[in-house]
């Protein structure tokens, strides 16, 4: 479903919101009734450790190559994302926020503004993406 077609409510900001606001609800919940609630008394590291699963399971289904189940892995990379960023007490809109201000600024630009020269790199700085 393209932004256009989709429903009123259904933006992605929107979505995402309505999410952060349910995983901030579940902070001190019933460990045996909500799996966030679990996630949260378990800790960061159980988080981390999820996340890492999350993108490890992702990178299958991409190598893969099959949508269905490159949407399913991503959809549950970015709640366990959504749940360490709950966890450190950060908004989603503060990523989108970021990701629009980066909105038009070249990855190699924005290398180069660090001091990191563009194009190919020294063979010893090779892998170092
Ligand atoms: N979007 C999700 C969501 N996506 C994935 N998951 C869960 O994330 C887990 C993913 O773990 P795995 O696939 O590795 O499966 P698993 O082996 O059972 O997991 P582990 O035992 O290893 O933790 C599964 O239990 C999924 O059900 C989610 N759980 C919750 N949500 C959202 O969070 C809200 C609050 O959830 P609760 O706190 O459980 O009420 C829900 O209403 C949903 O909107």
């Amino acid at each position: 479903m393209s932004e256009s077609s989709r429903p009123a409510g259904q933006s992605a900001e929107a979505v995402l919101s309505r999410l952060a606001e349910v995983l901030a609800s579940r902070r001190g919940g019933d460990p045996g009734r909500s799996y966030v609630a679990r996630l949260f008394s378990k800790g960061n590291d159980a988080i981390l450790k999820k996340i890492g699963e999350e993108a490890t399971e992702t990178v299958m289904a991409a190598k893969d190559g099959v949508a269905e189940r490159i949407v399913s892995e991503t959809a549950d990379l970015w709640f366990h994302c959504l749940v360490m960023l709950e966890f450190h007490g950060i908004r989603p809109e503060r990523v989108l926020e970021e990701l629009a201000r980066r909105e038009g600024l070249s990855g190699l630009e924005e290398k180069a503004s660090r001091g990191v020269a563009t194009g190919r790199e020294p063979a010893s700085e090779e892998g170092k993406e």
